[in-house]
């Protein structure tokens, strides 16, 4: 089984599957995006890289016992799609906090409001293999249990039950 991980930056993906207790091989996509140089270009402005998905998918085929985690693994071939979630605020604070600069902060902030991912993630997979957890109020180890719930299946598919459009 592939099930991938995703949510606007700073919803808690790395945190929670690092605590999650799975069979499943646990991979950091942004970490390999960089160690594998498994990207198109290096983004001076946005201090990020652009990463090359063909490659990507080249590099994770086979290996279908895996949990890709990463704000892009929602564009990759997966049985199920977890979507974690975050109030804007508290998203907004948490990048400020771990020391993304305000104006970059803001701009996740707006894009978790207006359910980017989530919207991609249903586009992509459809809404019958998408789990949405709204992870505001969820220490990560609460987090973790719901990511475990949805691979295991003790949970129905959800999405679009999170609305935090009142942050616009
Ligand atoms: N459940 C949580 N509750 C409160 N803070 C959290 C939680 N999960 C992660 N954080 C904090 O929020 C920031 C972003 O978490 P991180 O796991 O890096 O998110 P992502 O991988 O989605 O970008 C980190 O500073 C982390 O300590």
């Amino acid at each position: 089984m592939r099930v991938a991980v995703t949510g606007t930056p700073g919803t808690g993906k790395t945190t929670a599957t690092e605590l999650l207790d799975t069979d499943l091989d646990v991979v950091h996509l942004n970490d390999a995006i960089e160690e594998e140089e498994l990207y198109t270009e290096v983004d001076e402005a946005r201090d990020s890289k652009v990463a090359d998905l063909e490659a990507v998918r080249e590099w994770l085929d086979g290996r279908d016992n895996v949990l890709v985690e990463s704000h892009l693994a929602h564009l990759l071939d997966a049985d199920r799609v977890v979507v974690l979630r975050c109030a804007p605020g508290e998203l907004e604070r948490r990048l400020v906090e771990r020391g993304e600069p305000a104006a970059k902060a803001r701009e996740n902030a707006e894009s978790e409001a207006l359910d980017v991912i989530l919207s991609e993630s249903v586009r992509v997979h459809g809404e019958r293999n998408v789990y949405e957890i709204d992870a505001t109020d969820r220490d990560p180890g609460g987090v973790a249990d719901e990511i475990a719930a949805a691979i295991a299946g003790d949970r129905d598919p959800s999405a679009g039950d999170v609305d935090f459009t009142d942050y616009l």
